[in-house]
């Protein structure tokens, strides 16, 4: 029997808002993400096994991975008993990784049922902006701008092409709503006492 439990990825350029949604999916639907491991530094704020599982290069060979990449000078990995964790207990979970990650997903994960939300937006360079408003390090701006991910990122890679929906996150009001359709289209509703959420 084919599986109802739904795993949205949510992917695309860095900066483009793909932890907000994963924020407002939490917030507003109490829908959970599977967290992930790198080796990048904590940003200031973050928090080891709330936001990533934190690692060192020998630690993170350490995984059971589905799939892993680099970005951007680091690795980031996920696992097998991240996902089967995630879905122990709910019908729908997200996770957020780069594209490359989640065409890995939508050709090989059979077990859920991978819907790949794509974030963009119309002029990528406010992107720098808004990580700088973020707090992140400058030359760790610097340095992600520069790198081949984040140009490959910007563009719907063919392999998602048909597969992802898209979502232009140019204004963060138009971006939840086009969030909220879709997920209304699934049957899955705000949790009660949580529908004015807009906030991510
Ligand atoms: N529509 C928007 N307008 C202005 N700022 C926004 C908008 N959406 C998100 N942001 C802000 O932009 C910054 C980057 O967003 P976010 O962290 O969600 O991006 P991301 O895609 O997860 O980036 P990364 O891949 O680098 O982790 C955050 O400070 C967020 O609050
Ligand atoms: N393929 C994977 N991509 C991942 C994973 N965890 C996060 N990511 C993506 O990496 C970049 C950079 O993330 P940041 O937190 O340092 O800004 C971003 O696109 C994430 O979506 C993963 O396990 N696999």
């Amino acid at each position: 029997m084919a599986t109802t439990k739904r795993l949205l990825v949510i992917t695309g350029a860095t900066g483009t808002g793909k932890t907000s949604v994963q924020h407002y999916l939490r917030a507003r639907y109490g829908i959970d993400r599977i967290i992930t491991h790198t080796t990048r530094p904590q940003r200031t704020g973050e928090v080891d096994g709330r936001d990533y599982y934190f690692e060192d290069d020998a630690s993170f060979g350490q995984n059971h991975f589905i799939e892993h990449v680099h970005y951007a000078g680091y690795q980031y990995g996920s696992s097998f008993e991240g996902l089967d964790r995630a879905f122990a207990q709910a019908d729908v979970a997200s996770i957020v990784l780069d594209t490359a990650g989640a065409i890995t997903y939508v050709q090989r994960v059979r077990k859920y049922r991978v819907e790949p939300i794509f974030m963009t937006i119309t002029d990528p360079s406010v992107l720098a902006r808004r990580l700088q408003q973020r707090g992140d390090d400058v030359q760790m701006i610097n340095q992600r701008i520069a790198s081949a991910e984040f140009e490959r990122d910007l563009a719907l890679p063919p392999e998602l092409v048909g597969k992802a929906h898209v979502v232009v996150n140019d204004d963060w009001d138009q971006a939840r709503a086009a969030v909220d359709a879709l997920l209304n289209t699934w049957g899955v509703h705000p949790r009660a006492g949580e529908e004015n959420v807009t906030a991510s």
